[in-house]
């Protein structure tokens, strides 16, 4: 049994109380009376009228399913109307969101999200904001592995030349010369405060756009490193001669850096198993380092002992002999959990787990505080916080009433905290102009998170019929409305230059020559922002925002509203042949059993798990929400029975103890299932699908990993 002190009406657990106490505490200007007061006042507060939020839900869901399984006359528009789930358009209006960091507002790029239990990637994701372009080329699929130019165990310098080919290339779409081209420089100087550059035949040439030159480190004959800017983005291009790649290039180029994760989201949600005080702070703790800067670790990797810490900014001097500084790390928002979740880490009186959400909103904002006289993170004094699976403007409302309390508790000005809606449950994306209406004086960002956007879409309409296979969502008719609605809602509410309009999740980390060709999309649809699973991914994606300039487009863009072609359900008659079927469901079961296993028993909210063509795809709690609501709704509509389940289930699980075999960590599911806890929480993820919350994975997952480490605790003993 953990300790806890008691707070008010409450109990903090001691690991998180101490943490609070000893590193949060000391040099912010509050008391710890004052601190555990307010929580306390604020659990007081909100905690029963988030519970009725999610009776709400629960209600709206009960009769939406009695409407889909029983004859009704009235029409489907009317009756969502009438349940108050589609919501009364509330009159036009902009937001006036004040001290936004130009991040959020001007500079369209890469949004990187991390696990933030993750010490180590959430380093490398707050260093994420320059990347090396030849690293990205040289490592990825972006170029082929041909004969001769594969990667290899050590340095190619044939796949060097063609890395340095594709880098210098992008020099001359992004930095034209006027005449000639970067292939053939062999010098950058700075004569007479321009940026020269010597070519192969002697010719000296100039930029064509020169002012597109800003600064630079060394000597003016000789520079270190040229710093530009297009698109309001900054490129590095670092020289050294002695370097290996420098020595094979005839400019002495050792790197192109190009400004990448311009803003990383700190994840508290669903790519981590936080399911205790423990979990909890240590994500509060890495919270902590990153935005005092101290954060470091240690690891091994490749035999070598690295140690990982926060880069600096970066310091230039300008043709105009003055100083520039440009940021060393991506802008950091950190996601809270939704309003569904209860964490143990705090009780109430009668020792039940209190929500999560409104723990997770006082703690980061506590911990925000550090930045707040240091203005490293947000040089404007404000504290980023992006709030996931809202339903509707009466929950976003909530949250907004939750801020200006956690404002008041911590004296802080209004509308310090910042939010990042989540546009990813139907409801919301029905009325985001209302969401977006509630919180016009905070709101920094809507994201279409497709991936639960998608999971609620099935479950919304679980009793309706059987929906398309997984791989047919997106060309359907209300994915493409709910993206361009999206865009267009928060154009027409005024965020061009002034916010985030971010789209989802690149779901395939290793294939980034499909990414490279593909997520440009997302920046014609009038996205300035869009996530990125990796810092490489985000380095790719940067090169996008030099193709086009999202300011131009989003001006661009029709005022149609295609909200209520969002009400075309995903429904079609299930796929003629069994094998295709089976196909479906074996892909969406061995996505299941990868993730869970791993999220179960050895706490890894996020994962890299083969679908069954081998692609690696990223699995998290929310695509771990798809495929459970998926095979749940075949099976409600007899598309495949509960028994063929329980088999490909047992099939899948043999397959994925073979993937896991060289992971020490690892216990095989198969042969005796029963013992297998994670085993079980896949299997209840599915056959308890249609009754779990919004079809939420998070409470079985909840519950598996509270059941496994108190398994693994008892046998400690
Ligand atoms: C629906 C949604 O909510 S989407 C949002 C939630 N999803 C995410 O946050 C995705 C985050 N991404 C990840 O967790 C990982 O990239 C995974 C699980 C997809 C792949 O992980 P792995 O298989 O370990 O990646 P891989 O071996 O290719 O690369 C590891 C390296 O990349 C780095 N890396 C990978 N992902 C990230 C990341 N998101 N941020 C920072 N660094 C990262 C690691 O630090 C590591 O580098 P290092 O050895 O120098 O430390
Ligand atoms: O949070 C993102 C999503 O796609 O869901
Ligand atoms: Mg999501």
């Amino acid at each position: 049994m953990n300790d806890y002190h008691s707070i008010g009406n409450y109990y903090v657990d001691s690991v998180l109380y101490e943490f609070i106490e000893d590193e949060v505490l000391p040099s912010l200007p509050l008391s710890s009376n004052e601190i555990w007061k307010g929580l306390s006042e604020i659990l007081d507060h909100f905690s029963e009228k988030n519970e009725l939020l999610l009776q709400k839900r629960k209600d709206i869901q009960k009769k939406i399913d009695e409407y889909h399984s029983t004859p009704s006359n009235q029409g489907y528009q009317e009756f969502l109307a009438s349940l108050g789930y589609l919501e009364k358009q509330k009159p036009p209006f902009k937001i006036t969101t004040a001290n936004v960091d130009p991040e959020m507002k001007n500079q369209a790029g890469p949004q990187l999200v991390v696990p933030l239990t993750n010490r180590r990637f959430s380093l490398n994701a707050a260093n994420a904001r320059w990347g090396s372009l030849y690293d990205a080329y040289y490592g990825t699929d972006l170029i082929p592995e041909a004969p001769g130019i594969e990667k290899g165990d050590a340095y190619n310098p044939e796949r060097g030349k063609e890395v340095i080919k594709q880098g210098r290339s992008r020099l001359d779409e992004w930095f034209p010369l006027t005449k000639g081209s970067h292939l053939d420089s062999v010098r950058y100087a700075i004569v007479n405060g321009g940026l020269c550059i010597e070519l192969k035949d002697h010719s000296r040439e100039k930029l064509k756009f020169p002012d597109s030159f800003i600064g630079y480190q060394g000597d003016c004959r000789k520079p270190q490193s040229i710093l530009l800017k297009h698109h309001d983005l900054h490129i590095e291009l670092q020289f050294d001669r002695n370097h290996p790649i420098g020595q094979i290039d005839d400019a002495g180029i050792k790197d192109i850096q190009i400004e990448s994760a311009i803003t990383s989201i700190m994840d508290c949600e669903d790519s981590v198993a936080c399911v205790d005080a423990a979990d909890k702070t240590n994500a509060y703790r890495n919270w902590l380092g990153l935005l005092k800067g101290d954060l470091q670790t240690t690891f091994e990797k490749e035999g070598n002992v690295i140690k990982r810490s926060l880069q600096a900014d970066r310091t230039y001097r300008t043709p105009e002999d003055e100083q520039i500084t440009v940021k060393g790390r991506a802008l950091m928002l950190i996601r809270n959990v939704g309003h569904l979740m209860k964490n143990p880490a705090v009780l109430d009186s009668n020792n039940e787990p209190c929500f999560e959400g409104l723990l997770d909103g006082f703690v980061s904002s506590l911990i925000g505080m550090h930045d707040l006289e240091r203005k490293i993170n947000s040089k404007e004094g404000s504290i980023y916080i992006v709030k996931p699976k809202m339903h509707g403007s009466e929950e976003v409302a909530f949250t907004n009433e939750l801020f200006n309390k956690i404002e008041d508790v911590l004296g802080l000005p209004r509308y310090t905290l910042k939010i990042g809606v989540m546009d990813e449950e139907r409801r919301t994306s029905l009325n985001l102009h209302n969401c977006i209406y509630e919180v016009q004086n905070r709101i920094v960002f809507i994201n279409t998170g497709f991936l639960d956007r998608t999971g609620d879409e099935i479950h919304t309409s679980m009793e309706k019929g059987p929906v398309l296979p997984k791989g047919m969502m997106k060309e359907s008719v209300w994915l493409q409305a709910y993206e361009a609605a999206n865009v267009r809602t928060g154009i027409r509410t005024g965020f061009i230059k002034q916010a985030q309009i971010g789209k989802g999740m690149w779901a395939k980390p290793a294939k980034m020559k499909a990414m490279l060709k593909e997520k440009i999309g997302h920046l014609e649809a009038g996205g300035n922002t869009a996530w990125v699973p990796s810092p490489t991914a985000a380095t790719i994606h940067a090169m996008h925002y030099h193709e086009v300039y999202v300011p131009s487009i989003q001006k661009t863009i029709d005022e149609t509203d295609p909200t209520m072609d969002m009400l075309e359900i995903p429904i079609a008659a299930p796929p003629e042949s069994k094998e295709e079927i089976m196909q479906e469901v074996r892909n969406n079961a061995q996505g299941i059993l990868g993730y869970v296993v791993r999220w179960i028993e050895q706490g890894i909210g996020c994962s890299t798990v083969p679908d069954i063509h081998d692609t690696g795809l990223m699995e998290d709690r929310a695509t771990l929400r798809i495929s459970s609501q998926h095979i749940a709704n075949w099976i409600k509509h007899g598309v495949i029975s509960s028994e063929e389940v329980k088999e490909v289930l047992k099939q899948m699980a043999e397959v994925v103890d073979r993937q896991n075999k060289d992971d020490s960590n690892y216990r095989p599911m198969a042969p005796d299932f029963k013992q297998s806890i994670a085993f079980q929480a896949a299997s209840d993820l599915i056959f308890l699908g249609p009754n779990q919350p919004n079809g939420y994975t998070e409470p079985i997952l909840h519950e598996r990993r509270l059941q496994f480490k108190a398994n693994q605790f008892s046998q400690t003993l």
